[in-house]
């Protein structure tokens, strides 16, 4: 279908992989614009399949004018999103994981989203993935062996015993392996901390300075801000949501009461909250299992004060003329780092990544429990974790998550 296309419209097929320069032209031989096209025939192409590029001008009109080109042939449809990956994924051109990393690049914010996508659509996981699941296949292919060897049931140990030592291995790796990972797959959503406190302590002032530009109304009057204030920032390649709340105390205005109420909600959920007080203030107890810290403002007005010290992290800011400030961030960047556990080798970009590799650390793990009572239900088990592998790079059971993944994509990719 491709090779008609371009042919129809460049009035030639390009040499393969070659970039040819053609006029476009519709079917009414009428010019559509100078452009320049690639041919990519099957299967040396990204999909697989024939491939037709055609690199135009991308002006609106330009635009309707190659759809309304293209349209008149039969058998041709608009991609939905994600067909391109999709088709890719289905012809072999890449596992799961890579296809969701291709995904994950194409939505990063960030130089640390960009280098974890990079990984992943090179096969960080995918590869590891596949070098487990043929050693735990390998592993159940012995104990099967040795289950076929004994005529009587009784599976000689001499059989079973070395497929044992591997799925040993093989567990203490795959455990080991997520157990390094801290939470790498929240650097796709990204690190969300709440600015809470009382009013007029400078929340929406330092809202404002971190963000460096005037998201939030500051003013001297007690409960200004009522809704809820997010900024995206960029902390040293970690994607951080910064919400600045209500000032949280009881009143009886209404619109302030619900103020509040989100201010405590969006608190709750955040990932880190930093309390806001005066810096004269005593130490506010909190409640929750938020990690929260304490932040001092309006330094500038008092003379001298020592730090309170504890076990919370304390700091001393002036979120009006910026003392402090760049501490904070530090910190916030040193607890990004750890969050995110974003060693360069970052193995898992997804809850659904993890999951999976956790149920293969569980089935290895049955399966050495199991052995003593049957070679048959060890290696049931084995079965298992290899379709739990499977599933992580797309390889078995996949059609009910595959709509849900390449939804997510963009059209044309
Ligand atoms: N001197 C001094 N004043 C500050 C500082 N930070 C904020 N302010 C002032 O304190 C007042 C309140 O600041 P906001 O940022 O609106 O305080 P808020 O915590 O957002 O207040 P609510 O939204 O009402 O809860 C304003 O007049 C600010 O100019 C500071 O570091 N030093
Ligand atoms: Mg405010």
């Amino acid at each position: 279908m491709a090779a008609s296309v371009i042919e129809g419209l460049a009035a030639k097929t390009p040499a393969p992989r070659m970039a040819t320069r053609a006029l476009l032209h519709n079917s009414n031989r009428q010019p559509i614009d100078d452009a320049v096209v690639l041919w990519f025939p099957g299967p040396a192409s990204a999909t697989g399949e024939d491939v037709a590029e055609f690199h135009v001008h991308g002006g609106r009109a330009v635009l309707a004018a190659m759809f309304d080109a293209i349209a008149a042939f039969d058998n041709v449809r608009p991609a939905e999103p994600g067909e391109f990956t999709r088709r890719a994924f289905e012809n072999g051109k890449l596992d799961l994981t890579e296809a969701e990393g291709l995904d994950d690049l194409i939505h990063a914010d960030t130089d640390r989203q960009r280098r974890q996508a990079l990984r992943q659509l090179k096969g960080l996981l995918g590869d590891r993935a596949r070098d487990w699941r043929e050693r735990i296949i390998a592993a159940s292919a012995l104990i099967e062996a040795g289950i076929d060897f004994s005529d009587e049931g009784d599976v000689p140990t001499e059989l079973i015993a070395p497929a044992l030592e591997k799925v040993r291995a093989l567990h203490d790796e795959i455990k080991n392996a997520l157990a390094g990972q801290g939470q790498s797959e929240r650097l796709r959503d990204g690190l969300v901390v709440a600015i809470a406190g009382p009013p007029n302590v400078g929340k929406s002032t330092l809202i404002n300075q971190l963000a460096r530009r005037e998201v939030a109304i500051v003013s001297p009057h007690a409960g200004t801000t009522r809704d809820v204030i997010e900024v995206q920032l960029d902390l040293d390649g970690y994607p951080v949501t910064v919400i600045d709340t209500a000032g949280i105390r009881e009143t009886s205005d209404p619109v302030e009461q619900e103020g509040v109420r989100r201010a405590r909600a969006r608190a709750a959920e955040a990932d880190l909250v930093l309390w806001l007080a005066d810096s004269g203030a005593a130490k506010p107890g909190h409640g929750g299992t938020t990690p929260t810290w304490l932040v001092r403002n309006k330094i500038d007005l008092v003379r001298t004060q020592s730090g309170e010290g504890g076990s919370t992290p304390e700091f001393r800011i002036s979120a009006a003329r910026g003392d402090g400030l760049s501490e904070l961030i530090t910190a916030l960047v040193d607890f990004a780092h750890d969050y995110f556990g974003t060693s360069e080798g970052g193995l898992i970009s997804r809850t659904r990544q993890r999951g999976l590799l956790q149920e293969t650390v569980d089935s290895l793990q049955r399966s050495i429990d199991v052995v003593g009572q049957g070679e048959e239900l060890a290696a049931e088990e084995l079965r298992r974790a290899a379709t739990s592998l499977g599933r992580l790079l797309g390889r078995v059971d996949v059609e009910d998550i595959l709509d849900v993944i390449f939804r997510e994509f963009c059209v044309g990719k």
